[in-house]
């Protein structure tokens, strides 16, 4: 696949949303080259936004119908609950089945059922679940398409969030439990190192210094899982322990706060929650 090159010809692509996840994965887009500012248009409600996007040298609007019209790609970036909005504005402009525009919707829980219902003339459809890390190339997004999709719509979205960082394909099915564990996960994995760097204030460490630190130990731990995928990360965890060491002591406090079953628990709810947002529709 090509890559890190203005190689995606006459690709026009248009955010519906200009809000946190629309800037992340511009950044992604532009950092890796994928496609030039010019070839990008947001359609956002709030000025502020607007102003805030316009510095990456992409086309602002707050009217859908003029990047609706203009662009072959456009990604969903609002909020859940005004999906129901924004495809009334779809549809209103791009009605017909000859429409060859392919919708990418970022929206947690929001199903390709419902973005795409099966009594309306089919559009192509893909239900992505990206994560925040696009702001540095570092995402890990998972998509599913509907069956009006090909392989050409599937090399467009691998190249898009590919710019972003790893991308898999997986069944539609399985996006619920993607958004629990990596859309969400950003949050938890913060949690820890605000935490961690907490902890060495406590114990003394300047908060610069320990919130680097912290940062690093979990870039660094999350390389080795990705690296040596052969090894089980309690292979890797048992590597760092010493027998009657410092680290054995502190995992045993992990153990004693009920830190695995928390971070099962976190996962859970965030997938049971994104569930739950696709039933309203
Ligand atoms: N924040 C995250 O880490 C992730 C979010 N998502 C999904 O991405 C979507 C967007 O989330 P965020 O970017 O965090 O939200 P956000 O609130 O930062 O951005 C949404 C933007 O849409 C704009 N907007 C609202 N109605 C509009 C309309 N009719 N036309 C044009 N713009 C409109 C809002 O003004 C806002 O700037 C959500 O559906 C969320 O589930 C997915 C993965 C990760
Ligand atoms: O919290 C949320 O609903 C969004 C979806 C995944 C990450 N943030």
């Amino acid at each position: 696949m090509p890559q890190n090159k203005h190689d995606t010809g006459d690709l026009l692509l248009g955010f519906l949303g200009g809000g946190m996840m629309a800037e992340a994965i511009i950044r992604g887009i532009l950092g890796k080259k994928v496609l030039k500012p010019d070839s990008i248009y947001v359609c956002e409600l709030l000025e502020h936004r607007r102003e805030a996007l316009s510095t990456f040298g992409v086309k602002t609007t707050d009217t859908a119908s003029s990047m609706l019209e203009r662009c072959n790609v456009v990604i969903l970036a609002v909020k859940p609950d005004v999906v129901p909005l924004v495809l009334g504005q779809i549809s209103s402009i791009k009605p017909k089945s000859q429409d060859h525009t392919l919708y990418v919707s970022i929206c947690a829980g929001v199903t390709l059922e419902a973005l795409c219902p099966p009594l309306e003339e089919k559009k192509m459809w893909v239900r992505v679940m990206p994560n925040q890390p696009c702001v540095v190339g570092e995402a890990a997004s998972a998509f599913a398409m509907n069956e009006r999709c090909s392989a050409k719509h599937r090399q467009i979205v691998n190249q898009l969030l590919g710019a972003c960082g790893a991308v898999v394909e997986v069944p539609e099915k399985n996006l619920d439990a993607v958004t629990g564990l990596s859309g969400s996960g950003p949050a938890f994995v913060f949690m820890m190192i605000e935490a961690m760097t907490d902890a060495g204030v406590r114990k003394g460490l300047l908060r610069t210094v320990a919130s680097k630190l912290a940062a690093q130990t979990v870039l660094g731990a999350a390389k080795m899982a990705l690296e040596f995928p052969e090894r089980h990360p309690a292979e890797l965890r048992n590597r760092v322990e010493s027998p009657g060491g410092t680290t054995i002591a502190g995992t045993v406090a992990l153990e004693s706060g009920g830190f695995r079953a928390a971070v099962i628990n976190a996962v859970s709810q965030a997938t049971d929650r994104s569930e739950e947002l696709g039933k309203h529709k």
